[in-house]
C-alpha cells in the first residue's frame, strides 16, 4: 500500500524511506479492521488528486503457482531498457538461460520508457503478503511481487492498444534470444521417469546456413523461405492454414540433411519414430511440442518399416501376415505406428494446436516413400542434397582452410564436376590433419581422392559392361 501511494503520488528516495516509517507505526498501532477502511478511503481520494493511470502485473498467477508469461515478457523487455541506466539491478541466476546470470530491474526501483513520444514509468515493487499467502495457499515466500506502469491518463488509448503489445511482443522476443535451445528425444516407453514424454539436452550445433555447403542460389532461395515462413502469422491466419511447414531433404549420405535441421534458433525435437509404441502415442508426442519448434524425422524411409513404403501386391500381404502376428505378440518390439497414422499426424487437427512448427523429413531414398506422404501440405517443399560441387567446395575450403581462392582450383573444379563425392567427405579431406598442415597439402589430398573415386567409378563402370556383354551372349 504504502509503496502504491508512493508510486501515484511520484514520490521516490528519502520520502519514500519517511513514507514506510510511518507506515510501519501506522502498522504497529492500528487494528487491521480499521486499516482496511482507511486504506479503501486513501485510494479513492489519491485517484481524485491524480492524473496517473496505473496497471499492475503481477509476478504469479492467482493460484501462485506459476509465473505469469506477462510478467515474464515486461522484465525482459525492462531488463534491456533498465541495464544500461537503472542504479540498482538484481542479478537471477535462470535455468534454460543463454546466459549465466541475466539482469533485471531490482526491488523498489523504476525505469522510464518512451513509445511514440509518450512517457511511461515501470516500477518494480514488492508487497509483504505472509499472512494472506498463507491462507490462499500462494507461494509462502511472503512476499508478492508486482511490476507497476504508470503514464498520464490523457495516454490511455495508445498505452492499452499499442504500447502494451508492444512490450508483450518484443519481451518475449528478447526471452526467446536469450533461452538456451534444447535438443528433445523420446524414449520406447511412452513417459520418462519423471512423466514427461521428451528428454532434452542443451543444443549448440555450430553449423549454420552460411557453413553449409551448397548451390548459393538453393541456399539463398531456402533462406528466404524459412524467413517468410517465420514471419507469415497473419498470412497463414488469412488464408486458413495452420501454422506449420513442412520440409523433406533427400539425397545420398553426407550431403547435410541431418545438419539442416538446425538452421533456425528452435528447439528441435528428433522424433525417433521406432521408438513410439502406437499412432496415439505418435499423436500425443506431438501435441507435447511446443511452438517455434522444429520436428524431424531422420531416415524416414527406414523409421516407418513396409508401412510408409510403396508397396506392392506381395508386400501387401506380408503387411498382412505382419499385422496378425503383432496381435499375437510375435513381433512386439515392432513400432505399431501406421502410414495413415503418421500422416493424420503430420496434418490432423493437432496440427493446428501450436503455432510455428516445422516437420523435417529425411531420407536417402526419395523414391521409396508413399506419395501421400511426402505430397505438397504435407511436406511443402522438397530439397534434393546433393554432391559437392565446386560452389559448394568454395563454402568448404573458406570453412576449413581460410582461403578464398588458390592455384589448385581450376583442377578441383573440373574433378568436382566429373566425379560424385559428399560434402561430408570433401570436408574429411580438407581437414588439417596436424596443426602444421598447410592448405596447399590438404587441397593436394583433396585432388588424389577424387581422381580415387573418379577412377575406382570407371572401373565398376567397366566391369558392368562387361558382364552386360557377357550376359548378352550367353542369352
Ligand atoms: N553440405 C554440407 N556442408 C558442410 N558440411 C557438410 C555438408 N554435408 C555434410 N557435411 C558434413 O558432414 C557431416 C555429416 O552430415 P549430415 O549428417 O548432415 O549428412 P546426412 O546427409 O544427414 O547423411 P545421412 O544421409 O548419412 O544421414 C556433417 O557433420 C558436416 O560436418
Ligand atoms: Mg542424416
Amino acid at each position: 500500500m504504502v509503496l502504491e501511494t508512493g508510486e501515484i503520488l511520484g514520490l521516490t528516495g528519502s520520502t519514500m524511506t519517511t513514507l514506510m516509517f510511518f507506515w510501519a507505526i501506522y502498522k504497529q498501532f492500528f487494528p487491521d479492521q480499521l486499516r482496511v477502511y482507511i486504506e479503501e478511503y486513501v485510494y479513492k481520494m489519491m485517484g481524485w488528486v491524480s492524473n496517473s493511470v496505473h496497471i499492475k502485473f503481477d509476478e504469479f498467477t492467482g493460484e501462485g503457482l506459476k509465473r505469469t508469461g506477462a510478467y515474464n515478457s515486461i522484465r525482459n523487455y525492462l531488463s534491456s531498457k533498465s541495464t544500461p541506466c537503472a542504479r540498482r539491478l538484481k542479478a537471477n541466476e535462470t535455468k534454460n538461460s543463454k546466459a549465466l546470470v541475466v539482469l533485471s530491474l531490482d526491488d523498489h526501483e523504476a525505469v522510464e520508457d518512451e513509445f511514440e513520444g509518450v512517457m511511461v514509468k515501470w516500477s518494480s515493487n514488492v508487497a509483504n503478503t505472509a499472512n494472506q499467502s498463507n491462507q490462499n495457499g500462494n507461494n509462502n515466500s511472503g512476499e508478492r511481487r508486482y511490476l507497476t506502469l504508470s503514464f498520464h491518463e490523457k495516454h490511455r488509448e495508445i498505452i492499452t492498444k499499442s504500447y502494451l503489445g508492444h512490450v508483450l511482443s518484443e519481451g518475449k522476443k528478447i526471452g526467446l534470444k536469450n533461452t538456451e535451445r534444447k535438443l528433445y528425444t523420446n524414449s520406447s516407453s511412452c513417459y520418462y521417469s519423471d512423466g514427461k514424454m521428451w528428454s532434452n539436452v542443451p543444443f549448440n550445433h555450430p553449423a549454420t546456413l552460411e557453413t553449409l555447403a551448397m548451390d548459393p542460389e538453393k541456399k539463398e532461395e531456402i533462406k528466404k523461405d524459412l524467413i517468410k515462413f517465420t514471419k507469415a502469422k497473419d498470412y497463414y491466419k488469412k488464408v486458413g492454414k495452420p501454422w506449420k511447414r513442412g520440409y523433406l531433404l533427400f539425397g545420398p549420405p553426407g550431403t547435410g540433411k541431418s545438419t539442416m535441421a538446425n538452421f533456425l534458433e528452435y528447439d528441435v525435437y528428433d522424433l525417433e519414430l521406432t521408438a513410439v509404441n502406437d499412432n496415439l502415442n505418435l499423436k500425443k508426442l506431438l501435441l507435447d511440442t511446443t511452438s517455434k519448434s522444429i520436428i524431424v524425422i531422420e531416415d524416414i524411409d527406414c523409421s516407418l518399416g513396409l508401412a510408409g513404403k510403396k508397396r506392392t501386391k506381395n508386400e501387401e500381404v506380408e503387411e498382412e501376415d505382419y499385422e496378425e502376428k503383432m496381435n499375437t505378440h510375435e513381433v512386439y518390439e515392432r513400432s505399431k505406428v501406421t502410414l495413415s497414422g503418421l500422416l493424420n499426424a503430420i496434418d490432423g487437427l493437432w496440427s493446428a494446436c501450436t503455432d510455428e512448427k516445422i516437420m523435417i523429413f529425411t531420407t536417402n531414398f526419395v523414391d521409396n516413400l508413399d506419395p501421400a506422404l511426402i505430397r505438397r501440405g504435407r511436406m511443402d517443399n522438397h530439397i534434393e542434397m546433393s554432391y559437392c560441387r565446386f560452389e559448394g567446395f568454395k563454402v568448404l575450403a573458406k570453412n576449413y582452410l581460410d582461403i578464398e581462392a588458390h592455384e589448385f582450383y581450376g583442377e578441383i573444379k573440373q574433378c568436382l564436376e566429373e566425379t560424385d563425392m559428399s560434402p561430408a567427405d570433401v570436408a574429411e579431406n580438407l581437414m588439417r590433419k596436424s596443426d602444421e598442415e598447410d592448405a596447399d597439402n590438404c587441397l593436394k589430398r583433396l585432388i588424389k581422392s577424387l581422381e580415387e573415386e573418379k577412377e575406382k567409378v570407371r572401373k565398376l563402370a567397366e566391369e558392368e559392361t562387361r558382364e552386360g556383354s557377357e550376359e548378352r551372349k550367353q542369352s
